[in-house]
C-alpha cells in the first residue's frame, strides 16, 4: 500500500495580480500561512535585476493605515513604496502585528505607555518577549522568485541577520530614517539603545 502523504504545503499562495496604485504600477500575491496572510507587492521582473531593493514591513495598523505617529511604520512603508515604485522591487508586507503580539495586546501595550512605561517594558509586562516575530514567509517569497542577492531596506540588523539565514546575500543596507517627532522619540530612542537598530 502507498505511504499516506501527511505534510501539508505551510503557505499557500494567491495567483498574481496587478496593482495599480499611486506611485507606480505593481504586482501582488499574497501567502497564507495559517490564518495569516502575508502580501508580496513588486514591480514587474524585478526579480531579473542583478541586486533589487526589498523591504520586509512589519504590519502596524494604526501607522500603516490610521496615519499614527506614535511610530515610524507609516512613513516608512511609504517612502519604500516610492522608492521602489522607481527603481524596482519587492515589498514584503509581513502580517505579524505589533512585533507579532497582534493587535489587541499592542494597544495594551500602548495603554500601559500612556502610563509610562517603555515599548519593551510594556510587552514585558504583558508576558510577551519584546520581539516575537518570525520570519518563514520572508525565504518562501525568496525560494519563489529565486533571489540570492538584495539590497535590504531597513534599520534593524536583526532583519540583516534573517535574510542572510536564507542564504540571501545583502549586497547593501539601505537606511530608512524617519525624522523624528514628539510621539514617536522615546519608541525611536529604545529601538537604537536597546534594540540595536541603527537610528
Ligand atoms: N508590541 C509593540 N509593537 C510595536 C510597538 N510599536 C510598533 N510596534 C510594531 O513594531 C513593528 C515594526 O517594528 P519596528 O521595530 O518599528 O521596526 P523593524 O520592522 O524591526 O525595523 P525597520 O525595518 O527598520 O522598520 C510593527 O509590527 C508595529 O506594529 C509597540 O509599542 N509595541
Ligand atoms: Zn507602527
Amino acid at each position: 500500500m502507498a505511504l499516506m502523504k501527511t505534510t501539508t504545503p505551510l503557505f499557500e499562495k494567491s495567483s498574481i495580480a496587478n496593482l495599480p496604485s499611486k506611485y507606480g504600477h505593481f504586482k501582488i500575491r499574497v501567502y497564507k500561512e495559517g490564518i495569516q496572510e502575508h502580501l508580496a507587492i513588486f514591480t514587474e521582473n524585478f526579480e531579473l535585476q542583478e541586486s533589487p531593493l526589498v523591504r520586509i514591513h512589519s504590519e502596524c495598523l494604526t501607522g500603516d493605515t490610521f496615519g499614527s505617529i506614535k511610530c515610524d511604520c507609516n512613513n516608512q512603508l511609504h517612502k519604500a513604496l516610492k522608492l521602489i515604485a522607481q527603481e524596482g522591487g519587492l515589498i514584503i508586507y509581513h502580517r505579524q502585528e505589533g512585533r507579532n503580539i497582534g493587535l489587541l495586546n499592542k494597544i495594551n501595550a500602548y495603554c500601559l505607555q500612556d502610563q509610562g512605561r517603555n515599548t519593551i517594558e510594556a510587552n514585558v509586562e504583558l508576558g510577551f518577549a519584546p520581539d516575537q516575530r518570525t520570519y518563514d514567509v520572508v525565504g518562501e517569497v525568496f525560494k519563489d522568485f529565486n533571489l540570492t542577492k538584495i539590497r535590504l531596506l531597513t534599520n534593524n540588523p536583526a532583519k540583516v541577520n534573517v535574510v542572510e539565514g536564507f542564504n540571501v546575500e545583502i549586497t547593501e543596507r539601505v537606511p530608512v530614517i524617519i525624522d523624528p517627532n514628539p510621539h514617536n522619540e522615546g519608541y525611536l530612542r529604545v529601538k537604537k539603545e536597546q534594540m540595536g537598530h541603527d537610528l
